[in-house]
């Protein structure tokens, strides 16, 4: 398919989610960082029936979700095949399971938006429709205990403030980051009793780095005290922050650009203001790693069932 030759696709308010007018006039594009092209794939046919996108940082972790949403979805794949990558570049690694595209960003705000602008314009030239997409993800908490889940009312800068500033051309191109609030209380509400973990709505704090930016001390380099830090943040806690960080500001600015329904769920792997360093046993974070896909897959199988009904 050319993309030029077909209708773009809508989000929920029934517009394009890809709105840049350059497009209709390529004769191919090429999604570089995937592997895949207009041209050389039947991109509608390979993703038409997307609903949801789950993108996590890990390719290896996205895997397993992807495995996991297969046995939730009751899926079965013939007998001696294996879910395999889509993509044939080795920069992000992309799973399709049913209505479900599981897809890694990589680590950072410059990592994710490649990802995000490849992905939303695949979605539009496969004419999907009525996208949700969700981050799951790791964080640093505030004042909760470590394996806890946070789902993102807002993402905010290190100002506190709820903007994703992109430089374009010389200048600052400013987009709001709030996220839906009606999908973070559905979220809330996939949690069960039984789980043997918390999960709270707050504000993210998103950085452009894991030692300064997040105010640590054991980087390579650190110009402030141990009191500056907690000075920091505990400014962060009483304006509602809960954690840190470091792609959700991007994601929500791309996601109200696009149009497109969006939450961020993550689970905190320590507590910042108990320290900085990441100390938890690889096999438990490996099983705090899950919850988010628990949560996640919970609403997704929820919302596909019903629409299945
Ligand atoms: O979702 P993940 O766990 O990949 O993302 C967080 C934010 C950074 O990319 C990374 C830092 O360890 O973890
Ligand atoms: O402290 C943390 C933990 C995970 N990811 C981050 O960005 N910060």
């Amino acid at each position: 398919m050319e993309a030029s030759q077909e209708g773009m696709a809508n989000n929920s308010s029934g517009s394009a989610m890809a709105t840049n007018p350059h497009l209709l006039q390529m004769e191919e594009d090429v999604l570089y960082h995937f592997g895949l092209s207009t041209k050389k794939n039947n991109l509608q046919a390979m993703f038409g029936e997307v609903k949801f996108v789950c993108t996590g940082g890990s390719s290896a972790r996205m895997e397993v979700f992807a495995k996991f949403m297969l046995e939730e979805l009751h899926m079965h794949l013939p007998a001696g095949m294996a879910l395999c990558n889509i993509c044939s570049t080795d920069r992000y690694a992309m799973y399709k399971v049913g209505p479900v595209l599981v897809v890694s960003h990589g680590m950072g705000m410059p990592s994710i938006s490649i990802m995000l602008h490849e992905v939303i314009k695949l979605l539009e030239y496969a004419q999907c429709k009525d996208l949700t997409f969700f981050r799951i993800g790791t964080c640093g908490g505030l004042g909760l205990k470590p394996g806890s889940v946070v789902v993102t009312e807002t993402a905010v800068d290190y100002k506190f403030e709820p903007v994703f500033e992109l430089q374009a051309l010389g200048k600052i191109i400013s987009t709001p980051t709030n996220l839906n609030k009606d999908l973070a209380q559905d979220l809330l509400s996939c949690s069960d009793q039984s789980d043997e973990f918390d999960i709270v709505v707050g504000n993210t704090m998103c950085t452009n780095d894991f030692y300064e930016g997040q105010g640590r001390l054991d980087g390579a380099f650190c110009d402030y005290t141990e009191q500056d830090k907690m000075n920091y943040l505990h400014e962060l806690y009483n304006v509602g922050i809960r954690n840190i960080e470091m792609e959700s500001l991007c994601f929500a600015s791309m996601m109200n650009r696009a149009g497109i329904k969006a939450g961020v769920v993550c689970v905190t792997i320590l507590d910042r203001l108990k320290g900085d360093q990441v100390v938890t046993p690889k096999e438990e974070l490996r099983r705090w790693e899950e919850r988010p896909q628990t949560v996640v897959a919970r609403y997704i199988k929820g919302t596909f069932e019903k629409k299945l009904k």
